[in-house]
């Protein structure tokens, strides 16, 4: 508790600037604090990294490395946004945001299911960020309800797709130096698609498949509770099960996505383009409550914003608040 918790293993700018308070999240390399900024009270989350985790100190230095990259890299509306980065001999400390909604996980475990147009909604913006992440050459590897934070405890709400220390940034560059030396003994998948971006970018939207499954389903699609195979060998199989009791009240189309995200292979699971045309999501109420969460400034904004004819053959006009990121939903 806060009495005797103990501040002064803290750097000690870190502790000038902010107050920090109970654990709100607990991860594989470390805990997630409550922190008040001490000059305006504003609260925020701070990543507490441990160097020396069970792994290997390089590895837990190296992740973490990579994640502040990316979180100092990284900008769009759901994906968690830092303030401030502070480290000792033995952590690093990363001032994040708070999303008052907590964690995913927590939202639909009180709710023992999402409904469907929350999920759709939600789904959506998890697709969204993963996109752009994987338009600026990252995998973020490690997707699962923790990761997923709710901005509010409305249901209709923005969510933020947090905690990149397994990510890993596509290096073009590496394959490119290693095909300049002798190919001789370089192993096959070297060279085809397997190695380069299109099997990396596949294993976020097989973790997409399983979250949209919780999310719709209210319970995992693979778990050791479900007969007598592991789970690795559910997960290897592809074989997961809709409950009747759960799934009766969801829609085909819905099923019908989660189904071709969990398909074993990776060159045939559907990526994350061909998700975001998927009939299910071509609901426009949903994208525009979408658009109005993520891009609030967009809303009555000047002229610019409102009307925009296509500078092709103006025959899709770009509506109000739709201005969003240039890229118009058909
Ligand atoms: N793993 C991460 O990289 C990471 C990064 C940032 C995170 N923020 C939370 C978090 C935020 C709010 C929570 O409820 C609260 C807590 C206090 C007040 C409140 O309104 C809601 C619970 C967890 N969990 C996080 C995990």
């Amino acid at each position: 508790d806060l009495m005797s918790d103990d501040q002064s293993s803290l750097p000690r700018d870190l502790q000038e600037k902010y107050l920090l308070t109970r654990r709100i999240g607990i991860g594989v390399c470390g805990e997630v604090r409550l922190a008040f900024e001490r000059s305006t009270c504003r609260k925020f989350a701070v990543k507490i990294i441990n160097k020396k985790n069970f792994q290997s100190e390089g590895t837990a230095t190296r992740n973490a490395k990579t994640e502040i990259e990316i979180l100092q890299r990284v900008d769009h509306p759901c994906l968690i946004k830092t303030e401030d980065f502070y480290q000792t001999e033995e952590s690093f400390y990363i001032v994040l945001e708070l999303m008052e909604g907590g964690e995913l996980f927590h939202r639909v475990k009180s709710k023992q299911q999402l409904n469907e147009s929350v999920a759709k909604l939600y789904f959506y913006q998890m697709l969204r960020a993963v996109q752009y992440l994987h338009s600026n050459g990252i995998i973020h590897r490690d997707l699962k309800p923790e990761n997923i934070l709710l901005s509010s405890q409305d249901d209709v709400c923005l969510i933020k797709v947090t905690d990149f220390n397994q990510s890993r940034i596509l290096e073009e560059a590496v394959l490119m130096r290693t095909l300049c030396g002798t190919p001789s003994y370089l192993a096959p998948e070297v060279f085809t698609h397997a190695s380069t971006t299109g099997y990396g970018l596949a294993v976020d939207a097989w973790s997409l498949g399983v979250l949209l499954f919780v999310c719709l389903g209210g319970y995992p699609p693979f778990h050791e509770s479900f007969g007598h195979q592991s789970v690795t060998d559910q997960i290897i199989r592809g074989e997961f099960t809709m409950v009747q009791s759960k799934w009766k009240s969801v829609s085909d189309q819905a099923k019908d996505v989660v189904r071709k995200l969990l398909v074993v292979d990776p060159m045939k699971r559907m990526s994350i383009e061909e998700a975001l045309q998927h009939p299910w999501l071509q609901d426009q109420k949903m994208l525009e409550t979408a658009h109005r969460l993520m891009y609030p400034s967009a809303e009555g904004g000047g002229a610019a914003a409102a009307m925009e004819v296509e500078s092709t053959s103006g025959r899709n006009l770009r509506k109000r608040g739709r201005e969003g990121d240039g890229e118009e939903q058909h």
